[in-house]
């Protein structure tokens, strides 16, 4: 795998870093999850949902001896993933500068919502407040209603976890040609932002010149919208470019020349309410069969559960299950050569490869013992698990 031989310390966080970590983890990263042996007792392998291919390693970084236990370990890895906010990592005496003294080649990617520096560094977020202060969330919704955050997918997500994971990777790249590590500030903020450089840039050539809601592709234009169906489904409609959208009105039973134009956004509210209406009077099955070996950009809007099961999704293998019977997306993108292989095995549990993992980083026996009764490591009894 693409990422063979890369030895990654995560420390266990809230929804973003856990992606970050899985991603490297599908393409082959050997990714241990350092969890807070204090929640062993408590929870299994359910707190994080997002710990494919990892193993788990529980040391308690409060006890300096636990926090020694890290600062060796990252001389054996090749990248830190640490979830906190700005100023816990040197309270622990973690900092980029001690970590990185010791490990010149290490990468320490800092996963934040406000980033290090700034004002609201030191501040408690979620996916909702950085979406909001990187100006995409004014963007997002319903024409009169206000914002609405989507799931916390695209701060979280896209602009954190996936984004960090970039991050990543360039700097493991640039680090093959310079021998050096360095720090990354990922902010899910700039994160975010930069994700909808699209938005920001294309401004200039009047896509959002409406309010929220108004504007061809935030649900202002008929032709990109989403429509129910006479069986209480959805079609989703992204007809934009002329041939498109004539072969959308063809599929509607509507005739071109006697509608307004396309792109004139004065008759857009009435031509909503006419593909609403026409939309309603069949089955999301029928209007799949209509526009099915068309370029009407006319789609279903499928659950979870039939995504995985449609034909073409199928076709392409895009949805896997692991031994558990869990359904989960294929990692992505596909790889021709090096594709990612993504562990069937269960999440593990809290503290279940503690000792594995120390012996691997060169700890020996009597050593592991001793951060055991100094209660700095955690081992997992399985069976009580089980
Ligand atoms: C919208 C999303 C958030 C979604 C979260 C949900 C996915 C989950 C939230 C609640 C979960 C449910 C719940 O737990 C109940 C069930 C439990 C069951 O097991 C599973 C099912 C549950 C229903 C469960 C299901 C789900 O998991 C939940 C619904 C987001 O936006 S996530 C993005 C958040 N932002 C960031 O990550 C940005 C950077 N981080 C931060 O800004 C802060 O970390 C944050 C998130 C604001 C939290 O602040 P907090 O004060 O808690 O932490 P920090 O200031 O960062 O400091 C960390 C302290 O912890 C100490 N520490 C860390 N590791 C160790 C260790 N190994 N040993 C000892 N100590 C450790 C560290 O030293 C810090 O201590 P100090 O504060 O004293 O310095």
């Amino acid at each position: 795998m693409a990422l063979s031989g890369v030895r990654v310390l995560e420390l266990a966080g809230l929804a973003p870093a856990p992606l970050c970590g899985m991603i490297l983890a599908d393409f082959g990263a050997k990714v241990v999850r350092v969890d807070r042996p204090s929640r062993a007792a408590a929870v299994s392998a359910d707190g994080d949902v997002q710990a494919r291919g990892k193993r788990s390693l529980a040391l308690d970084l409060k006890r300096p001896q636990g926090a020694a236990v890290l600062r060796r370990l990252c001389r054996g890895a090749d990248v830190l993933i640490e979830p906190f906010r700005h100023g816990v990592m040197e309270r622990l005496g973690l900092g980029p500068e001690v970590l990185l003294q010791e490990n010149p080649r290490l990468i320490y990617a800092r996963l934040t919502g406000f980033g290090q520096t700034g004002k609201y560094a030191k501040s408690a977020g979620h996916d909702i407040n950085y979406l909001a202060l990187s100006g995409v969330l004014s963007k997002l919704g319903r024409k009169n209603e206000n914002p609405y955050a989507p799931v916390n997918l695209l701060a979280d997500f896209g602009g954190g976890g996936v984004m960090c994971a970039l991050g990543i990777v360039i700097t493991l790249f640039e680090r093959a040609r310079s021998g050096r590590g360095q720090v990354i500030d990922a902010s899910m903020v700039e994160g975010v932002a930069y994700l909808s450089s699209f938005l920001w840039k294309s401004q200039k050539v009047g896509l959002w010149n409406e309010p929220r809601g108004k504007n061809l592709l935030d649900s202002g234009a008929p032709f990109y919208e989403v429509y129910r169906t006479s069986d209480g489904k959805f079609m989703a409609v992204g007809a934009i470019e002329p041939k498109f959208y004539n072969q959308l009105i063809k599929g509607l039973g509507l005739n071109v020349d006697e509608l307004p134009a396309q792109m004139s956004s004065f008759g857009w509210p009435e031509m909503k309410k006419k593909f609403a209406s026409i939309f309603a009077q069949k089955t999301q099955a029928e209007w799949c069969s209509i526009f099915e070996s068309t370029d009407a950009c006319v789609t279903p809007v499928l659950a979870l559960e039939d995504a995985a099961s449609h034909q073409h999704n199928k076709e392409r293998g895009s949805f896997i299950k692991n031994n558990q019977g869990e359904i989960s997306p294929r990692p992505a993108p596909v790889l021709s050569r090096t594709p990612a292989v993504p562990s069937c095995k269960r999440d593990p549990f809290i503290g279940e490869h503690t000792e594995e993992i120390l012996l691997e980083y060169g700890f020996t026996k009597q050593e592991i013992a001793k951060l055991c009764s100094d209660k700095a490591i955690e081992l997992k009894n399985l069976k009580a698990n089980l």
